[in-house]
């Protein structure tokens, strides 16, 4: 008997930090999709956040694979990271499905305020024949697919999890905490790196 294709979850972000809303998001998706694994995918060159000041890519990298470590099927890929130019996900998705194959099917998570905005994404008309795309309900943003084409999205609801990586940010500048909002391991390493002050 063939084995079933592999159905892989990629959940994209700038990551600075990572928080536990994304790796919540991404167990949910993953239970309710009955996913092999998620790969995180951190961005390179974040272009529509060219305004704000993103932490080096390298620390992005190693703060996802810290806060997914424990995960067996949480695994975190640098293709983002390791193309020049601005991060565009027509090339994630393109990149993905050269490591996993012409049968892996793939499904790319995203929050509902980067859903709302994904019209203004490169080559917008193409990432929907790439992955099939998964909104995921995130608290103080409206979950809709209304300005999606038929078949593409699905929406789900997640646990609700009121946090951003500009609230860590800026906690951490104001010298407050973060722990319990982002996985220990981050903790220690934006402490030890410096970041975010
Ligand atoms: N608390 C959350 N609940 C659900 N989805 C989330 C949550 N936080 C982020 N996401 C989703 O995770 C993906 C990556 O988000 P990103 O790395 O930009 O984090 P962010 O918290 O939105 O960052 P920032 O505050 O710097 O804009 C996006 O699709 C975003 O919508
Ligand atoms: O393809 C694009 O033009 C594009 C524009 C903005 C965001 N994205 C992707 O959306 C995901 C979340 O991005 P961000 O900026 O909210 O962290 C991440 O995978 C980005 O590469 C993609």
């Amino acid at each position: 008997m063939e084995a079933p294709h592999r159905r892989i979850g990629i959940m994209g972000g700038t990551f600075d930090p990572i928080h536990n809303g994304h790796l919540v998001a991404a167990s949910e998706v993953a239970d309710l999709f009955s996913l092999d694994e998620v790969v995180f995918v951190p961005t390179g060159q974040p272009w529509q956040k060219d305004d704000v000041k993103v932490a080096p890519a390298e620390d992005r990298y190693l703060m996802t694979v810290i806060a997914t470590a424990s995960n067996p099927r949480f695994h975190v890929s640098r293709v983002d990271i390791d193309r020049n130019g601005p991060t565009y996900t027509v090339d994630t998705l393109r990149d993905l499905r050269r490591v996993y194959g012409p049968e892996a099917e793939l499904y790319f998570i995203t929050g509902a305020d980067a859903l709302a905005r994904i019209l203004s994404w490169k080559d917008a008309d193409q990432i929907f024949t790439l992955a099939h795309f998964v909104g995921v309900t995130r608290p103080g943003f409206e979950l809709s697919d209304a300005h999606l084409p038929a078949d593409t999205v699905s929406l789900v609801q997640v646990p609700a999890m009121a946090i951003s990586s500009t609230d860590c940010r800026q906690r951490v500048a104001a010298g407050k905490p973060i722990w319990y909002l982002v996985p220990d391991g981050v903790v220690q390493y934006i402490a030890k790196r410096h970041l975010y002050r």
